[in-house]
């Protein structure tokens, strides 16, 4: 399998500013994630698990270390650029699936299509209509997102996160709001997504039970990742 990204020696410490105080959360932190790979990120709270989300998502920089993504070197590369490069090859899905309620779920999925095309084009709106034949809510494309249920919320979220076709998709914690069942349904999607698009995905969670139905398990514990 070929490499998709690479972390090396990744130092991240909050407060380095002045009278400030310091928390260092990552401490020499190595990865590397293969194309097309299933994987869960385990870690007690306050491990540092969200902080290398963000990190591999280009929201923010690490204090030190490398960070090489579709050999792109991102540590050295502008904010323009990773805005770019993070539009065009990362898909987010968080606990908190950051609908924007005022709008339909197919409005919600079209969404970073028509931010990177500076307009709603009718390609964007067909694909959007297909991802949401794909996570199974075909019935619900034109419903606000405060009419969904916690589980459809999710699903939205996550074929807002294909939609402009990335690489990567980062979820944090995409199932720790929801009940056992729609958890598993969740998961299930995923499954289903990595397997048949080798979108590689990485998934923070508390929960032993949905990191068992990933192949591989990464865990953070003091800084670094085993
Ligand atoms: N912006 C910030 N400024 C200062 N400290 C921060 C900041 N963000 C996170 N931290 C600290 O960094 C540590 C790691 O936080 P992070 O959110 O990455 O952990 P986590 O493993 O995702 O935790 P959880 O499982 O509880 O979500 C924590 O001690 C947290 O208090």
């Amino acid at each position: 399998m070929s490499t998709l990204l690479e972390v090396r020696n990744l130092v991240k410490t909050y407060g380095e500013g002045e009278g400030e105080a310091e928390t260092r959360v990552l401490k020499g932190l190595n990865l590397t994630l293969a194309t097309g790979e299933l994987s869960a990120l385990l870690g007690p709270s306050g491990s540092g698990k969200s902080t290398l989300l963000s990190i591999l998502g280009t929201l923010m920089q690490p204090t030190s270390g490398e960070h090489v993504m579709l050999g792109q070197d991102l540590t050295r590369a502008g904010d323009r650029d990773l805005t770019e490069f993070r539009n065009r090859h990362i898909g987010f899905v968080f606990q908190f699936h950051h609908l924007l309620p005022d709008f339909t779920a197919l409005e919600n999925v079209i969404f970073p299509a028509a931010v990177q095309a500076g307009r709603e084009t009718a390609a964007a709106r067909a694909r959007g209509r297909e991802l949401l034949v794909r996570v199974g809510l075909e019935s619900r494309m034109d419903f606000l997102a405060t009419k969904l249920s916690g589980g459809q919320k999710q699903r939205v979220a996550i074929a807002r996160a294909l939609m402009n076709q990335p690489e990567l998709v980062l979820a944090d914690e995409p199932t720790g709001n929801l009940d056992r069942a729609s958890a598993t349904q969740v998961m299930a999607l995923i499954a289903e997504i990595n397997q048949n698009e080798k979108t590689t995905f990485l998934i923070s969670t508390h929960d032993e039970k949905i990191a068992e139905t990933c192949r591989r398990r990464i865990r953070v514990a003091d800084g670094k990742a085993e």
